[in-house]
C-alpha cells in the first residue's frame, strides 16, 4: 500500500499552498527552488526567504516585463533580482500594476539571465492555475529534501509538473437530475470534476437531443458580474438568457458552464482587470498589464464534456471564431454557426469593439 500523493495530487495541494502564502519546492534533478506566489508574500516569509539567499528571485511574465520595462532574457517570462533593501511593497509594485500609473516603478530593474529559467517558469504556469496573479518569489534551495521534510512543506518534480499543467485534465461525470427551468420544463443538469482538483464544470441538458444530428450548443464562460450582478461592462448574462431561451423555444440544445471566470483569470483578477480599465486601458490591454494573454481559457474542456455526454456535431451559439476552431481541433464537428448578438449597453460597445478588433469576435 501507498498513501503518497501523486503529481496530480501535489499540484492540487501546492495551489492551496501558494493561496495561503506557504512556499511550495519544486526540483529537478539536483536543482531546487522555494517558491511563493508574490501575491501572497508577507514580512515574515520574505525574511524567511532572505535567510536562505539574500537576493531572491522574483519571475514576472513577459507581459508583465514589457509595462515594466525589464529585459525578459528568458522570452517568455523575466527573472528580476530584488534589491538588497526592498521589501514587500516592492514585490507587490512589480506583480500588481493597480498602482503603476500612480507611481512608476523606480527602475532600473535588473533581470538574471545567467542559470536555467526552468523550475520559475513551471512556478509561474502553477501560480496562474491558483487564480493568482502571474508572479512568484524563489530561492535556490540546496538540499531540497531535507529541508522539506523538516518544514513539511510539498515537493513537486519540476518536469512532472510540466507535464501535468499542459495536459487537459480528465473530467469524470459526478451526477446528473433533472431540473425544470423557465426556458423549458425538460431541463436536465449535469456536473463534471475534473481530475486535478480544478473547479466543476457544468452541462445543462434541454429535452432530449439526438446524438445523431448537430445540436444547438453554447460554451458559456462563468461571469459572476455578468450572469449573476446584471453587470452592464460585457453581454455576458444577456448571452446566456438568450442561449437559454433559444434551446427552450427549439425543444432541444446543450448549454455548458464552464468555471473560467474571467477568461480563465479567475474573479480577483478579473477585478483587477475591471480597475485597470478604469484608468483607460482596454480588455486586452488590461490582461497584458497583469501579465496574463488576452485568453487564458482552455476550451478542451468544453470539447471533452461533449464528448462525454455523447455529442460530435454542433450548431455552435458564438460570436468567437477561435471557439469554433478550439471545437474542430479537438474532435467536435461545428455544421453551423449561430450568431449571438444581444446585450449591447453604452457601458460595454467599448468592450465589444475592443473584442472585434483584437479579438476577433464578429460582429
Ligand atoms: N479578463 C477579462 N475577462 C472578462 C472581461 N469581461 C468579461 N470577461 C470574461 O469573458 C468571458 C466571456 O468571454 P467573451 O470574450 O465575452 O465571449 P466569448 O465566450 O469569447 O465569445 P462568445 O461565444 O461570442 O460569447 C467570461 O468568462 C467573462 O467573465 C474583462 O474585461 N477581462
Ligand atoms: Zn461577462
Amino acid at each position: 500500500m501507498s498513501l503518497l500523493p501523486d503529481t496530480n495530487e501535489l499540484l492540487a495541494r501546492a495551489r492551496g499552498d501558494l493561496r495561503m502564502g506557504l512556499p511550495v519546492i519544486l526540483k529537478k534533478n539536483d536543482r531546487a527552488i522555494l517558491v511563493v506566489a508574490a501575491e501572497t508574500l508577507t514580512k515574515g516569509r520574505l525574511d524567511d526567504l532572505r535567510a536562505l539567499a539574500d537576493r531572491p528571485i522574483v519571475t514576472i511574465s513577459a507581459r508583465r516585463s514589457e509595462t515594466l520595462k525589464a529585459r525578459a532574457y528568458d522570452g517568455d517570462l523575466a527573472r528580476i533580482v530584488m534589491p538588497r533593501d526592498a521589501e514587500t511593497a516592492w514585490v507587490r509594485a512589480v506583480s500588481d500594476p493597480a498602482d503603476d500609473l500612480r507611481m512608476p516603478m523606480k527602475g532600473p530593474l535588473v533581470s538574471e539571465r545567467e542559470g536555467p529559467a526552468d523550475l520559475h517558469r513551471t512556478a509561474l504556469a502553477l501560480v496562474k492555475t491558483a487564480r493568482l496573479l502571474p508572479a512568484t518569489v524563489a530561492v535556490p534551495l540546496p538540499d531540497a529534501m531535507a529541508f522539506a521534510r523538516r518544514h513539511a512543506l510539498t515537493v513537486i518534480d519540476g518536469a512532472e509538473a510540466d507535464l501535468h499543467l499542459a495536459a487537459a485534465s480528465p473530467l469524470h461525470p459526478v451526477v446528473s437530475a433533472r431540473l425544470p427551468m423557465e426556458v423549458s420544463e425538460a431541463g436536465r443538469l449535469h456536473v463534471f470534476r475534473p481530475e486535478d482538483g480544478g473547479e466543476e464544470h457544468y452541462a445543462i441538458e434541454i429535452g432530449r437531443p439526438d446524438r445523431t444530428e448537430p445540436v444547438l450548443a453554447r460554451l458559456h464562460s462563468a461571469c459572476f458580474t455578468g450572469d449573476l450582478m446584471g453587470s452592464l461592462k460585457c453581454d455576458c448574462g444577456p448571452q446566456l438568457r438568450a442561449a437559454l431561451a433559444q434551446m427552450g423555444a427549439e425543444g432541444a440544445g446543450i448549454l455548458l458552464y464552464l468555471n473560467q471566470e474571467g477568461r480563465g483569470i479567475g474573479l480577483a483578477n478579473k477585478m483587477r482587470a475591471y480597475s485597470l480599465q478604469d484608468q483607460g486601458f482596454d480588455t486586452v490591454e488590461a490582461n497584458h498589464r497583469l501579465g496574463f494573454e488576452d485568453d487564458e481559457r482552455d476550451f478542451r474542456i468544453g470539447a471533452s464534456i461533449l464528448n462525454s455526454l455523447g455529442f460530435s456535431k454542433v450548431r455552435l451559439l458564438t460570436n468567437n471564431p477561435a471557439k469554433i476552431a478550439m471545437m474542430e481541433r479537438n474532435g467536435i464537428a461545428v455544421t453551423e454557426r449561430v450568431p449571438l448578438q444581444v446585450g449591447e449597453t453604452s457601458h460595454n460597445m467599448a468592450y465589444l469593439a475592443t473584442k472585434a478588433a483584437k479579438s476577433g469576435h464578429l460582429l
